[in-house]
């Protein structure tokens, strides 16, 4: 296994005191982060949430996607059923990085959607890779999850590396005229299922 846990401390949150826990993906010199909940040996199937990160959504307040509001409810549903973790997977812009995502939105500004974009700039609609999340959950024990999550993909892609995910679970945010272009587009062109 390519990831090392680093070191543990507490992160009190609006929701509750959880754990922060660094770890590190040796080769690549990436960090990740992970929120625990609770007593995690408990409950299984846990309840995750694999939350990639955005920092214009999760901390710049950008109303463009739904990823801010999203992580806040993930905490919350996480805290309110008393045990749960949160792996803060660090592959900004579905892989693409910062600076890339700047220039996708850009290109979303002229009227591109969000597949088209990244297209245009010579990637997949998404460069995402899970291995790490799945090495994670297996190296604190945990195979049996539900997920929450809109995308049928990351279900299919956890089930195939070793991770029973038996459960999907909707994340669901209310569209707003901002992030209704994005939405749909996920909705159409990215299978992610979300009431239109
Ligand atoms: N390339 C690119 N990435 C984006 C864009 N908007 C958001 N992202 C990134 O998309 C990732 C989140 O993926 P989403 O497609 O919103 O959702 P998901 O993780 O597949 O599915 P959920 O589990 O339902 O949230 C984050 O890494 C964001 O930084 C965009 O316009 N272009
Ligand atoms: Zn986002």
């Amino acid at each position: 296994m390519k990831i090392k846990r680093i070191q543990d401390a507490i992160l009190p949150t609006p929701w509750g005191k959880f754990i922060i826990i660094g770890f590190e993906e040796i080769l690549k010199n990436k960090h990740h982060v992970v929120l625990t909940y609770g007593d995690i040996t408990k409950n299984h199937p846990l309840l995750v949430r694999i939350h990639s990160e955005c920092l214009t959504g999760d901390s710049l307040f950008s109303l463009r996607c739904d990823c801010g509001e999203q992580l806040k409810m993930s905490l919350m549903l996480i805290a309110k059923e008393g045990q749960g973790i949160l792996i803060y997977h660090r592959q900004e812009g579905r892989n693409i990085g910062l600076l890339n995502k700047i220039k996708a939105y850009h290109l979303q500004d002229c009227g591109l959607d969000t597949v088209e974009a990244n297209h245009k700039l010579g990637f997949s609609a998404d460069e995402r890779d899970f291995t790490v999340c799945s090495d994670i959950l297996k190296l604190m024990n945990i195979y049996k999850i539900r997920l929450l999550t809109n995308n049928p993909l990351k279900v299919k892609i956890l089930n195939n590396s070793g991770i029973h995910v038996v459960k999907r679970i909707d994340l669901i945010i209310k569209k707003n005229s901002e992030n209704e272009k994005y939405l749909n587009t996920k909705i159409n062109k990215m299978g992610h299922l979300i009431p239109n």
